[in-house]
């Protein structure tokens, strides 16, 4: 076991010992292998399996540390990601304030082309003024020719008004000269004379036409000539305004022009001082910039130096990673040929556990055979020591056989009457403890769960300590009676048999208190009274409407029975001064499935407090407590007669006796065994 159960063996030399053993068994006892060997299996097996645990929780740890490096890296990462975002921030703060002195400063060129473009415009504007003031003089020039063209035709006007009146003048010296050949020709021309006188007339008429005309002539060429007067006075006065205007004009224009000069000049220099300004700001803006760049260098510097640095930490930690990669790689290459190894060690374990399976069936099987050899009905005795204040020398024991043997001395009686031999599966002396009371009890739980009725119960007399056995005087471990101890096991094979069996454990408490059954467990214990079934149910019920209360612990066991007992009927009697009126039977119900085959098996187990079997007499009792006594002792001596009955192996059991006997009948038959 030691050289087993080393920490220092590996899992290879465990199965291979337990190979050992199992090949050794197999060849050794034909198939057969002892409880002993069973045990150890157990315990080698349960080791791996620890082995196994540990393991997978070192693996689990490992994955943990190695979530918790990535965590970390990853923060680091984002960490510097945020810097990065930062100082990007920050770059684009400084680009942006280039950006708007950029714009300033376009903004201000923009304004100084503006005004250059104002100065050109100006100048243009003074040429065009300029332009304007020599064509106005030429203009003028113009007018000037024009009156004087006007003066040449007033003079060409007088002119041909003079050679008219010289026409005139010559035409009267025509006339004068017709007159005077008229005259000359008097005489000769009297015909000539009337024509000569209508050629007068119409010369006459042709003069006056004439005449008209001139006056016409005359008078349109002196309208004429007023008019050209006027028109050379409205043109004179026309040229005066217009030299006037112009004059005007040119001292606005000079006005004009200084202020625009003036104001160029203020503007110009008010511009010289704004791009001055603005040269001054750019500067300014471009030594800030600069300082800033430089700061910026700088910080960008410091940010490249960090950033190498961090990126030289994050490659040492991308190498530390790959080596904690490759660790694990390895680690996991490691643990996956640990693990096939254990693979393949396991399936040998399940051919094992196979055939584990087929020899714990087998020896189930065996140990029920044994213990039904044992003896179906046991029978123990327990002798209680002398309480405080009890005679110790009246003792009546003689003898305690090793084989169960009892010799009672009776001092009343003489001879051989006066000693008696009974014969017992075992006899317990006052010293025996509460372990050494249960420990041939014990085996029998286990055929519990290979699906034996078991039956424990203690008989004796008011006083005579069988609460004392089946429950004991505490709670504690060591006192702890046959019930609890029971239990314990029960649920302790059950755990161990998991991988096996899958077990459901159910708890009914009832009493039988004046031949009538009533449920402990129950919240009505008063009103309910319940019926027995002469056959168990399907379900193995003997009592099918007493409550039934799954369990998974013996403390759920140890709850509800506490429950049951503050329910149970007790009272002082001369013997006890609190004795058990009723019967009690806690019945743990076990439905074990079989995990591979899915076959089920059933078994139960009955622990039973019986009331005091002290002589009625004895106990002094009378009315309830008469009744009572007599009931408990009917009912006690039915049982008797069942357990006699079936010891002889008689045809005819009496169950129906006593409500004990009918409630206990699954218990009390085949595949049973009776403490
Ligand atoms: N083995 C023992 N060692 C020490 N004291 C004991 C032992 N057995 C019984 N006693 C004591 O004897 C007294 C009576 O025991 P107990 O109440 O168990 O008797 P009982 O048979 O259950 O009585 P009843 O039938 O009236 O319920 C108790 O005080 C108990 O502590």
């Amino acid at each position: 076991m030691q050289v087993i159960f080393s920490q220092n063996a590996s899992t290879q030399s465990l199965l291979t010992v337990i190979n050992g053993i199992l090949d050794e068994s197999i060849e050794r006892k034909k198939g057969e292998i002892p409880h002993r060997v069973v045990y150890l299996l157990r315990k080698v097996v349960q080791e791996i399996e620890r082995r196994l645990c540990i393991q997978a929780e070192h693996i689990r740890n490992q994955n943990t540390i190695i979530k918790t490096r990535e965590e970390k890296y990853l923060s680091k990462i984002k960490a510097l990601q945020v810097l990065v975002n930062g100082t990007n921030e920050e770059n684009q703060m400084t680009v942006n304030l280039l950006q708007v002195v950029k714009e300033e400063k376009s903004q201000i060129e923009e304004r100084q082309k503006l005004s250059e473009q104002n100065v050109v415009r100006l100048i243009k504007e003074k040429e065009n003024a300029e332009n304007m003031i020599a064509s106005l003089k030429e203009e003028m020039e113009v007018m000037e020719k024009r009156n004087r063209l006007h003066e040449k035709n007033v003079v060409q006007l007088i002119e041909e008004k003079e050679s008219d009146e010289n026409m005139i003048s010559s035409l009267k010296e025509k006339m004068e000269e017709m007159n005077s050949l008229h005259e000359q020709n008097v005489g000769r021309l009297i015909k000539e004379k009337e024509d000569g006188q209508n050629m007068i007339s119409r010369l006459k008429e042709e003069m006056e036409e004439m005449n008209r005309l001139h006056d016409q002539n005359a008078h349109q060429l002196i309208k004429e000539k007023e008019d050209g007067q006027n028109m050379i006075s409205s043109l004179k006065e026309e040229m005066e305004e217009m030299n006037r205007l112009h004059k005007q004009q040119l001292d606005q224009f000079e006005i004009k022009t200084k202020q625009m000069e003036e104001k160029l000049a203020t503007k110009v220099k008010e511009f010289e001082l704004h791009v001055l300004r603005s040269n001054m700001k750019i500067e300014e803006v471009e030594t800030t910039y600069q300082q800033k760049s430089q700061l910026w260098n700088k910080k960008e510097n410091i940010f490249h130096n960090y950033m190498n640095s961090q990126q030289l930490y994050v490659k040492g930690l991308n190498i530390s990673s790959r080596s904690i990669k490759s660790d694990m790689y390895a680690f996991q290459m490691k643990w996956r040929d640990e693990m096939s190894n254990l693979g393949s060690n396991l399936k040998c374990l399940v051919d094992a556990a196979d055939n584990y399976h087929k020899v714990l069936a087998e020896n189930q099987k065996l140990f029920n055979e044994v213990q039904e050899l044992r003896g179906n009905i046991r029978v123990y005795c327990r002798v209680r020591p002398f309480l405080p204040g009890q005679d110790k020398q009246s003792t009546t024991i003689d003898y305690i056989g090793e084989s169960g043997e009892l010799l009672i001395s009776n001092p009343l009686k003489q001879g051989k009457d006066g000693q008696r031999m009974f014969k017992f599966n075992k006899v317990f002396s006052s010293f025996a403890s509460q372990a050494d009371v249960f420990s041939d009890t014990q085996p029998l739980i286990r055929s519990v769960l290979d699906g034996f009725n078991v039956c424990i119960f203690a008989y004796g007399q008011t006083g005579s300590g069988k609460t004392y056995t089946m429950s004991g005087p505490s709670t504690s471990k060591k006192d702890w009676g046959v019930n609890y101890r029971a239990l314990n096991d029960l649920f302790d094979i059950s755990l161990n048999r998991r991988n096996i069996f899958s077990y459901e454990v159910g708890v009914q408490m009832v009493e039988i208190y004046n031949e009538q059954v009533r449920d402990l467990l129950s919240n009505k214990v008063a009103q309910k009274r319940l019926g027995i079934w002469s056959t168990s149910q399907p379900n193995g019920l003997v009592l099918p409407d007493a409550s039934l209360y799954p369990v998974k612990s013996t403390s759920d066991v140890l709850d509800l029975m506490e429950i049951g007992l503050a329910n149970r009927a007790v009272g002082a009697t001369a013997l006890n001064e609190r004795s058990s009126r009723s019967h009690s039977i806690l019945t743990v119900h076990v439905r074990g499935v079989d995990v591979k085959t899915g076959s089920i098996s059933r078994g139960c187990l009955h622990l039973v407090d019986l009331a005091g079997s002290e002589r009625v007499e004895r106990s002094e009792a009378t009315g309830d407590r008469l009744k009572e006594a007599q009931h408990i002792n009917k009912s006690l001596s039915a049982l008797g007669d069942v357990i006699f009955a079936l010891a002889q192996k008689n045809a005819h059991v009496p169950y129906r006796n006593s409500k004990l006997t009918q409630v206990l009948q699954s218990s009390l038959g085949n595949r049973l065994f009776t403490c």
